[in-house]
């Protein structure tokens, strides 16, 4: 009696149906009441954490008529055996996105619907848009972690609706203004200078390290003006405060339990102390914006043109001329953003171009006899030339490498918040509910053999103006539609002068014992970042 009432209880809250008889037909048999009620609690217990397990392992009801992968493989897989996106890509949606043009799994610490089809990309991002399928809200839930610190509040990236629409009015015309490509040629110049002045003519050098610094000092100067000094000096002071801010921000262990951020913080000292480091990157920044606030109000400076001029500073001109308004915080916070979304993308986008040049010399021979061509009209290719904006435009040819290297390496693979449904949504014939997240698979669409011929080939020909493929739809890394990167100008010129000018200076190679002679490896990050690249290079002048 006290057994079948203990099983009805339970039952009213996970579904033991299945298991109920087998456990009655179990306990009735036994004489012993001692081991009847052990055998039958712990039945009761194993089914608990079983069933658990089991509603965890599938996606919420209302996405469960949707194909799925389960939630414990892709825990396994990436914080467990901590594998990079392109394994757990190849291991676990690989075989998914060949059949489905969506599926249901568990990213970004949610149940989400990822569509791997850009018809159906293009219905989320362009058609429903920011209105119809805005960016997940995580102003609330999250407010204590350490993300949430570095990221949170109103900003361009993460906000929605009016509110992002009012970040994103000031923020593009600076855009569009701020292109300083005299200032990143000298940049580029002045690191061949520090290269020349520390190396032999032929050396071999951490890609991956000189590029992400050589991008902070661009986005440090673009952003608001100032020298990280990151590619003179590694430990630059502030170049330190920005790496121990971001470092712990993005740990997906933090990321997938945000309760030791928010409940347990008070036991984790380390965990506190990057918080602390968070503090002095964002103090930091608040400095600059209340200096350069004060120097607008003075006097607007009508002597340097708007290219030159970083972002900061148009956007607090346009902010005084009444062209919109931000409060400090949402300042600070944008400019954050523009950091984090523009430094590191850059850089992995930059060092697995490389790579690739590296491992293909035909093509980095052809890329160098365009930037030659461009550059050096006379012939005389034995020193550095700036290039202009014109110069850029008409390096085609390494455009297009730059544009396969996004494709088969898109550093942002997925985007980087769910979209919300504002209303039920059919897609693929799929019924999706309102509220269900929606995020777009850039990796998987840049990879699939439906979109592309041979995917898994390098050949940026395919990228070529009267080719089919210059226009792909499935070719995403910058995203689409209103929210479509805002950096994405800015990201394709540094490209383009860094490379061009690299490549009349320097022959790459990949080093014989590479560990990435075989293909390119990545760090598990959230970005597709390439681990620890050494390339050899020889001076050609
Ligand atoms: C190769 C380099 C880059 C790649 C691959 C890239 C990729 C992306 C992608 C995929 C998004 C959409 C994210 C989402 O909707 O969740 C995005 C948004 C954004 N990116 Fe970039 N990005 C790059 C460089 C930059 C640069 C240089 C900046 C600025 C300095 C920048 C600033 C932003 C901002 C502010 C947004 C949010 C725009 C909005 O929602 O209105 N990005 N980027």
């Amino acid at each position: 009696m006290v057994s079948s009432q203990l099983i009805e209880f339970v039952g009213d809250y996970v579904d033991i149906n299945y298991w109920k008889d087998i456990v009655l037909s179990l306990t009735e048999r036994m004489t012993d009441t001692k081991a009847k009620r052990w055998t039958l609690g712990a039945s009761v217990a194993l089914i608990c954490v079983g069933d658990l397990l089991y509603t965890i392992s599938r996606p919420p009801k209302h996405m469960r008529h949707l194909p799925y992968v389960g939630f414990f493989p892709v825990f396994y897989h990436t914080i467990v055996k901590r594998r990079t996106n392109r394994d757990v890509y190849k291991i676990l949606y690989e075989p998914m996105v060949r059949k489905h043009k969506l599926h249901a799994r568990f990213d970004r610490a949610a149940w989400t619907v990822m569509v791997t089809d850009p018809a159906l990309a293009t219905q989320v991002l362009v058609k429903s848009g920011d209105r119809g399928a805005p960016k997940q809200d995580f102003s609330q839930e999250n407010r204590n972690t350490l993300l949430f610190k570095m990221f949170g509040g109103s900003n361009i990236l993460f906000d929605s609706g009016d509110n992002w629409r009012r970040h994103r009015r000031l923020a593009n015309p600076a855009f569009h203004k701020s292109l300083p490509v005299a200032k990143f040629g000298q940049t580029v110049s002045d690191m061949f200078s520090l290269l020349d002045n520390d190396h032999d003519r032929s050396f071999s050098l951490n890609v991956e390290n000189l590029i992400e610094r050589w991008t902070l000092d661009i986005i440090g100067h673009v952003g608001f003006g100032f020298n990280f000094h990151a590619v003179a000096d590694e430990r630059s002071k502030y170049k330190v405060i920005y790496d121990k801010a971001l470092d712990d921000a993005f740990n997906p262990l933090y990321l997938v339990f945000q309760i030791l951020d928010t409940k347990l913080l008070a036991l984790n000292p380390p965990r506190q102390r990057s918080f602390k480091n968070a503090q002095d990157f964002i103090d930091l920044i608040v400095q600059f914006v209340d200096e350069r606030r004060q120097q607008v109000q003075k006097s607007i400076d009508g002597s340097i043109a708007d290219t030159e001029k970083d972002l900061l500073t148009l956007m607090l001109e346009a902010e005084m001329r009444g062209e919109g308004s931000l409060t400090k915080e949402e300042l600070v916070s944008d400019i954050i953003i523009f950091f984090v979304a523009g430094h590191d993308t850059s850089a992995a986008s930059l060092s697995a171009c490389l790579y690739f040049l590296a491992k293909h010399p035909e093509i980095q021979q052809k890329a160098r006899d365009e930037a030659n061509r461009i550059l050096c009209p006379d012939g005389n290719a034995s020193k550095d030339a700036l290039p202009t904006l014109a110069d850029i435009k008409s390096m085609v040819y390494i455009t297009q490498v730059i544009k396969e290297t996004l494709r088969i390496h898109p550093p942002v693979f997925n985007l980087v918040s769910n979209r919300c449904l504002k209303e039920d949504l059919v897609l693929d014939g799929y019924p999706l509910e309102k509220e269900t997240f929606v995020n777009v698979g850039i990796l998987e669409m840049h990879h699939h053999p439906d979109f592309w011929d041979m995917p898994e080939e390098f050949n940026p020909d395919r990228f070529a103006p009267d080719r089919p493929d210059a226009h792909n739809p499935a070719w995403m890394p910058f995203s689409d539609g209103t929210r479509q990167c805002i950096g994405l100008n800015l990201a394709m010129t540094e490209q383009v002068v860094l490379l061009s000018m690299l490549l009349r200076k320097y022959k790459v190679e990949l080093p014989d014992n590479s560990i990435h002679r075989d293909q390119l490896i990545h760090l598990n990050t959230q970005l597709m970042r390439p681990k620890e690249l050494d390339l050899n290079f020889t001076r050609l002048y």
